[in-house]
C-alpha cells in the first residue's frame, strides 16, 4: 500500500505531475507557512496542546508568559463560562535551553485534561443524538466515528494549543517592534460597545470584568444578558474586534495569501466562529468611494505616509499598510444548550434532546485570547515572510539600503525629515472628475 509512489515507464513521460507529500496535506491540524503550528488532543482525552515550529531561535520565553495566556483562556473562570474547572496548567517539552531560550528547534507544549466528567456524554441522550448545529453529525459524517465525550477536536478545548503558540508569538512580535495585538468582547446579542478607540484601549481595561469589554457601563449590560440567558438554559453570540498595533508595513503575499485571507483563515477556523470582517468590513458598502478611501498625507512629526482614515483596516491590497490592523469576529450562540430540540439519533430516529453537562452560555469572553493568539501567529508567519524573500538581501525596511523613497505607515519616520511637508500640484490631479474621462 503505496500513496506516493508513482511508476515512471520511461518509453511514456506522465501526462500528470506525480502526486507530493503536500497533497496529501489535508487534515486540518497546522496553520502557518514559517511560523506553523500543529494543536492536537481530545476534549476528554489525556490532554491537549500544540507543537510550534518555526520559532526563531534565542528568543527569552518563560513558561509564565505562556501560563498568563491560558489564564485567561481557561474555563471556570467567571458565573458566564462554563464551570469545568481545568487550571490549565501548562508544561513546555521541548525547545527550550536550560536558561530559558528557544532553541529554533520545535517547542511543544501540553495541558493534561483533569475536571472531564465522561459521564455527561456516555450512556446517556448525547450518546446516541446529534447535538443541533455542534460539530457531532458532521464528524460523524467525515470520519465515520466521533470522540461523543465533550466533542474531541470540535471542543474549545482544542484552542488552549492555539492560545499557547498565541503566547510565543505575540513575545517575539512584541520584541521585534513593540507589536501590541489586543482584543475585546465589542458586541453581545444587539448590545455593543461603539465608542471604543482601538488606539487606546489597554489589555487592563479589557480583562477588568468578566465579560472583557472595556466599556465599563456596556459590560454590564453584557453580563446582565449573558446571566439571564444562562439561567434559562440558553445562550447567546456576539463580537470581538482585535487590533494589532505598530505592525509595519509590507506584510502580506499576493495573490492567494494576503494578510486579510490568512486572518480570515485564521480567526474563521476558531470554534463557533461564523464571520469576519477587516476595518469597515461590511458596513462599508453603505459608504461610496470618495467616503470610504483613506485619504493619504505625510506626518508633520515623521515625514512617513500615513493615512487619515482608516477604513481599510490597516491592510490595503492584502498587505499590511502600517497603521493599526483591525478585524472583528463574530461567534454564534453556543450550540450545547440546557434546553429541549428536535434532533436525529445516529441511526436515523428523529428525537428531542436536551444538552447536558457544563457549557458557556456565551464564548465571547473566552474567545478574546484565541482571537489574540490566531491574530498574532498568522503576523509573525506574515513577518517572517517577509523578512525572507524580499529582504532576504538585507534591505530591511528602514535599515541600511532600503529601495523605498519613503516610509509607509505609523511607526515609521523618514530619514533626514525636517519637520517641512512639501506639496506640489500633480499635471492632472485637480482636473479628473469621473473615471471615464473619455465621456467628457
Ligand atoms: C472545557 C472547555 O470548554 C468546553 C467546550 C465544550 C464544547 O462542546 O465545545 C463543552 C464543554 O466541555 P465539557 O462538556 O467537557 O465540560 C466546555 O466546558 C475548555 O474550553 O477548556
Amino acid at each position: 500500500f503505496t500513496i506516493n509512489s508513482f511508476a515512471i515507464n520511461p518509453l511514456s513521460p506522465p501526462t500528470s505531475p506525480p502526486t507530493t507529500p503536500t497533497t496529501l496535506f489535508g487534515t486540518g491540524n497546522t496553520f502557518g507557512r514559517t511560523f506553523r503550528i500543529t494543536t492536537y488532543g481530545e476534549s476528554h482525552g489525556g490532554g491537549v496542546g500544540v507543537i510550534v515550529d518555526g520559532a526563531p531561535p534565542r528568543v527569552p520565553l518563560t513558561r509564565d508568559e505562556v501560563q498568563k495566556e491560558l489564564d485567561r483562556r481557561r474555563p471556570g473562570q467567571s458565573r458566564i463560562t462554563t464551570p469545568r474547572n481545568e487550571a490549565d496548567s501548562v508544561e513546555i517539552l521541548s525547545g527550550l535551553s536550560p536558561s530559558g531560550l528557544t532553541l529554533g528547534t520545535p517547542i511543544s507544549m501540553i495541558v493534561r485534561n483533569k475536571d472531564q466528567r465522561s459521564g455527561d456524554y456516555l450512556g446517556n441522550d448525547l450518546s446516541l443524538a446529534y447535538r443541533p448545529s455542534h460539530a457531532d453529525a458532521t464528524y460523524d459524517a467525515k470520519y465515520g466515528v466521533r470522540a461523543v465525550a465533550g466533542g474531541g477536536r470540535s471542543s474549545a478545548r482544542e484552542t488552549i494549543g492555539r492560545v499557547a503558540a498565541g503566547a510565543v508569538a505575540k513575545k517575539i512580535l512584541h520584541m521585534y517592534s513593540g507589536v501590541e495585538i489586543l482584543a475585546y468582547v465589542s458586541a453581545v446579542q444587539d448590545i455593543s460597545a461603539s465608542a471604543v478607540d482601538p488606539d487606546a484601549f489597554t489589555m487592563a481595561e479589557v480583562d477588568s470584568n468578566i465579560v472583557r469589554c472595556p466599556d465599563q457601563e456596556v459590560a454590564e449590560k453584557m453580563i446582565e444578558r449573558i446571566d439571564e440567558i444562562r439561567k434559562t438554559g440558553n445562550s447567546v453570540g456576539g463580537v470581538v474586534t482585535c487590533v494589532a498595533r505598530n505592525v509595519r508595513s509590507g506584510l502580506g503575499s499576493p495573490v492567494f495569501d494576503k494578510l486579510e485571507a490568512d486572518l480570515a483563515k485564521a480567526c474563521m477556523s476558531l470554534p463557533a466562529a461564523k464571520g469576519f470582517e477587516v476595518g469597515s468590513g461590511f458596513s462599508g458598502t453603505m459608504l461610496t468611494g470618495k467616503e470610504h478611501n483613506d485619504e493619504f498625507y505625510i506626518d508633520p512629526a515623521t515625514g512617513a505616509a500615513r493615512t487619515k482614515t482608516n477604513r481599510s483596516g490597516g491592510i490595503q491590497g492584502g498587505i499590511s499598510n502600517g497603521e493599526t490592523i483591525v478585524v472583528k469576529v463574530c461567534f454564534k450562540p453556543t450550540s450545547t444548550i440546557g434546553q429541549s430540540q428536535a434532533t436525529v439519533t445516529r441511526d436515523g430516529k428523529e428525537v428531542d434532546l436536551r444538552g447536558k453537562g457544563r457549557h458557556d452560555p456565551c464564548v465571547l469572553p473566552r474567545a478574546v485570547p484565541m482571537v489574540e493568539g490566531m491574530v498574532a501567529v498568522t503576523i509573525l508567519d506574515a513577518l517572517m515572510q517577509q523578512r525572507a524573500q524580499c529582504e532576504l538581501l538585507g534591505e530591511e525596511e528602514g535599515g541600511e539600503g532600503d529601495p523605498r523613497p519613503n516610509p509607509l505607515g505609523k511607526g515609521r519616520r523618514r530619514e533626514g525629515f525636517d519637520g517641512k511637508v512639501e506639496r506640489v500640484e500633480l499635471k492632472e490631479g485637480k482636473k479628473a472628475v469621473g473615471l471615464n474621462v473619455d465621456e467628457e
